[in-house]
């Protein structure tokens, strides 16, 4: 079965996930969506320094948006802040340094942001694919921790502050290498699979999809998306999938085609339009499941994936904040 799904997947990426696919799909959207002023909306953008991250938080502060930078480096969140107040002209662009694989950090970090700011929309976009199985301080599984738990915890945070807020909406930048993974409940950090890093990336990103329809159907208030930015050519592709790259590397899209459907459901009015919950490729609700693949999941995998979360989020919660 992995082979077939990773044979359709190939055929639908190099048809619709290239620069080819971006300029053809391009072709039908409304310019207009992304003609917006966004002074004074509060965006948070993880992994918001490098790649679609940067390009996504340039495009909003340059419509006028507060952007708040999460990253794990202080001098490369300095460096990129200074570099996207230069090209937007906008002094309102904020560094805070967290680690999204490190569970506690990310508490007592939203600890401290509820305090001190406001959120519209809340962008998860920083990732990692890790290849050779690694461990945190906390013995977790690392793509795991930063791909799927620390999105969780984050999220789960942030949703009282974005549910007082004006239009509030979440992206969740996902993976059309998703499609090849169906949810595994029983093995979610790979300790008993063979470990590859691509499939450990692909089924967190899966385990994004289920946490956006899952926190769409218990937020209402929220607008919650997830995308697939296509194959654009970032250093997470150049430096975790050499091979991919030099083989792609002149049909990948640019950063700033990547964060196209990003920066649309982040700020466009029609974006809005669509249904909460929903996965999207350029600016398109798209199936989240290849024909005939056999990757559907029983509710009851879905119940306890959020269920295995939660006990984890409040196992690392700090004592004095606990539920
Ligand atoms: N580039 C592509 O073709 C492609 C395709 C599908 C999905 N994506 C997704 O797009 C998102 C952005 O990736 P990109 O391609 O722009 O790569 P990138 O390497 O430029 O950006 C990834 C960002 O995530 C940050 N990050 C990683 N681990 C972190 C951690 N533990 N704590 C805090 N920040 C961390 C990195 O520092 C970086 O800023 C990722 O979620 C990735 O999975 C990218």
């Amino acid at each position: 079965m992995s082979l077939y799904r990773n044979a359709v997947w190939f055929v639908k990426g190099l048809r619709e996930y290239t620069k080819g696919g971006y300029e053809a799909a391009s072709k039908r959207f409304v310019a207009a969506d992304l003609d917006v002023n966004v002074a004074g909306r509060s965006f948070m953008i993880t992994g918001g320094n490098s790649g679609i991250g940067k390009a996504v938080a340039t495009a909003i502060a340059i419509r006028g948006g507060t952007i708040h930078l999460v990253c794990r480096n202080k001098d490369r969140g300095e460096k990129a802040k200074n570099e996207i107040i230069e090209e937007s002209g906008n002094q309102n662009v904020f560094v805070h340094v967290l680690d999204m694989s490190n569970p506690k950090g990310i508490w007592e970090f939203t600890d401290q942001f509820k305090v001190e700011h406001r959120l519209n929309v809340l962008i998860n976009n920083a990732g990692c694919m890790v290849n050779q199985r690694e461990l945190t301080d906390d013995g977790l599984e690392k793509n795991f921790a930063t791909n799927t738990l620390g999105m969780y915890i984050l999220t789960t945070a942030l949703i009282p502050v974005l549910e007082v807020a004006e239009d509030p909406r979440v992206v969740n930048v996902s993976s059309g290498g998703m499609l090849v993974q169906k949810l595994d409940v029983t093995d979610l950090q790979f300790e008993k699979k063979a470990f590859e890093g691509t499939m450990v990336y692909a089924q967190n990103k899966r385990q994004q999809i289920i946490l956006t329809e899952q926190w769409a159907k218990l937020h209402k208030g929220i607008h919650i998306s997830a995308m697939h930015p296509g194959w654009a050519d970032t250093p997470a592709v150049r430096l975790s999938m050499p091979d991919f790259y030099q083989k792609m590397k002149n049909k990948l899209r640019t950063e700033a085609q990547g964060a196209d459907t990003v920066l649309w459901l982040a700020v466009a009015s029609s974006a809005t339009k669509q249904a909460s919950g929903l996965f999207f490729q350029d600016r398109t609700p798209v199936a989240t499941h290849l024909p005939l693949a056999s990757t559907h999941t029983s509710e009851g995998d879905e119940e306890k994936l959020m269920q295995t979360l939660e006990e984890l989020a409040q196992k690392f919660k700090p004592c004095s904040n606990k539920s």
